[in-house]
């Protein structure tokens, strides 16, 4: 197998590798992966190869270029690592793995998450009005005035500042969640959410063995807490989906524009007619819009809360990038103060801050949310991924995937690239180094059409938020 496998000429990580996949099954077991990814990247060039049936890339061309960007799926028949996203039973537009049924979900999304739409929303900008300055600033003065103002936990604040944010956009302010005026709750989630982490490893990587384990012998892989964690956070997103729902029966009662579920509308709207036309019985279709939400409100939450909080940390390391941020931020009408109009500015003029935008773009690029591998499955008629002058056969169904916080590492791209200087985003540099800063290097988001599509109202809250 071994000699046939052409893949015996791509640069191993490891000796093993090229035998069994044990050696990287080690790896991600220990939380090594993305250490371990870039020490052998770092030693071996833009193509290495992890085990027989897997390589990651790292490079543009003849790498995300041509596995994101040239639409290789999350998944086939038998592996798709994106399953696990799946919620209440039933695939989302995140964890679906044919291309085909993902375009036609992304299709009842894109205009809703569109960066005209997200910056010209009404609800949008009214929502974000309010949990600023009726939420967030009352929690930093509450905090701050007391004699002992003790300890800020910023991961926190800014987790249930997202939340809301997304959830508000989801499903209008009145429908969805209020976390920031509940601690409570907030840590409750935060514990829910977080404690699952460690154990992502056996449903992902061997989703078959974790099932017939429990099945055939009744032996969990994953603690039984992970699964009521679950529940309880399906739960908590079925019940704003059902005020949301709710509020949209009620035809004699006109809808504020502050509660408008944005979301929620486009996307119960355009999946009823989906289950229409394509005559499926017995759809939950309830269950099916709970699904795509849950995907959306973590998947933003998380992230953005991850963004900010580093953003803050580096700003606190940097004191004259805050002072010229500040003097930034303040020439904005009104500007951003609490005792101002409680109305945010324009979100196209927040949008044209050139220093605010720096310093977001630098966050995301050292410190991306996701900085790991996003696998995909290579084509069954095979394909040639390498840089060119050093290209590879890579067989069908093989695993590849990229990495962001490997290609913003990228040196020529980004010079002293382990420091955050979001000065970089602003100096004078040619039009081609440009674009693969700003574009073809860029990968917080991913690329291709599974790009991220919250990248908008991602960008947008972190513009609104420092
Ligand atoms: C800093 C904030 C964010 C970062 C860094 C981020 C990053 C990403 C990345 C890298 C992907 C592609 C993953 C893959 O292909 O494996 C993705 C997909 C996705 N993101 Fe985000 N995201 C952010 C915010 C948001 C927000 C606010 C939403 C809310 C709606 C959101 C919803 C989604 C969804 C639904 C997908 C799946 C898209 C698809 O499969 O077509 N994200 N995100």
């Amino acid at each position: 197998k071994y000699l046939r496998n052409p893949l015996r000429q791509v640069p191993a990580a490891h000796p093993l590798a090229p035998f069994t996949s044990l050696w990287i099954l080690y790896i991600r077991f220990h939380a090594l992966e993305n250490q371990t990814l870039r020490a052998a990247h770092e030693r071996l060039g833009p193509i290495i190869c992890l085990s027989p049936h897997e390589v990651s890339v790292n490079c543009v061309k003849g790498g995300i270029r041509d596995v994101y960007a040239g639409g290789m799926e999350k998944g086939n028949g038998r592996f798709n690592w994106y399953s696990f996203f799946t919620n209440y039973g039933i695939p989302n537009m995140f964890s679906l793995g044919g291309n085909k049924e993902h375009s036609v979900r992304k299709r009842m999304l894109s205009n809703v998450y569109s960066k005209s739409v997200v910056t010209s929303s009404a609800p949008l900008l009214a929502q974000s009005s309010v949990i600023f300055y009726q939420r967030f600033f009352p929690y930093l003065e509450r905090t701050f005035s007391q004699a002992e103002p003790g300890v800020l936990n910023i991961y926190a604040l800014f987790s249930a500042t997202t939340m809301d944010i997304v959830c508000a956009y989801l499903f209008g302010l009145a429908s969805g969640s209020n976390l920031i005026d509940n601690p409570n709750e907030l840590d409750h989630f935060l514990d829910l959410f977080n404690s699952r982490r460690s154990h992502n490893f056996f449903p992902q990587e061997m989703p078959e063995l974790t099932q017939a384990l429990q099945k055939w012998f009744g032996y969990r892989l994953v603690p039984e807490f992970v699964n009521r964690s679950n529940e309880e956070i399906e739960s908590w997103t079925k019940a704003m989906c059902d005020r949301a729902s709710g509020l949209l029966r009620q035809s004699d009662v006109e809808i504020k524009t502050v509660d408008t579920p944005v979301v929620y509308q486009q996307l119960s709207a355009a999946i009823a007619k989906e289950v229409k036309k394509s005559g499926m019985e017995k759809v939950d279709l309830d269950l099916r819009i709970a699904s795509e939400v849950l995907d959306h409100l973590a998947a933003g939450f998380d992230t953005s809360g991850i963004t900010l909080a580093y953003l803050v940390h580096e700003l606190s390391l940097r004191p004259d990038v805050q002072y010229k941020l500040r003097e930034e931020l303040l020439s904005l009408s009104p500007p951003m103060k609490p005792s101002s109009t409680p109305t945010l500015p324009d979100p196209k003029a927040v949008d044209a801050l050139p220093f605010l935008h720096a310093v977001i773009w630098e966050t995301l690029r050292l410190h991306s949310a996701i900085p790991g591998p996003q696998p995909r499955i290579t084509p069954s008629s095979g394909c040639r991924l390498g840089p060119e002058e050093r290209s590879y056969y890579i067989p069908g169904n093989f695993r590849v995937s990229a990495s962001a916080g490997l290609l913003h590492s990228n040196e020529d791209v980004y010079p002293r690239a382990t420091e955050w200087r979001p000065e970089r985003w602003i100096e004078e540099v040619d039009e081609d180094k440009r674009k693969d800063m700003e574009s073809r290097w860029f990968w917080a988001f991913g690329s291709g059409g599974r790009m991220c599509v919250g990248s908008h109202l991602a960008v947008y809250r972190k513009l609104e938020s420092p």
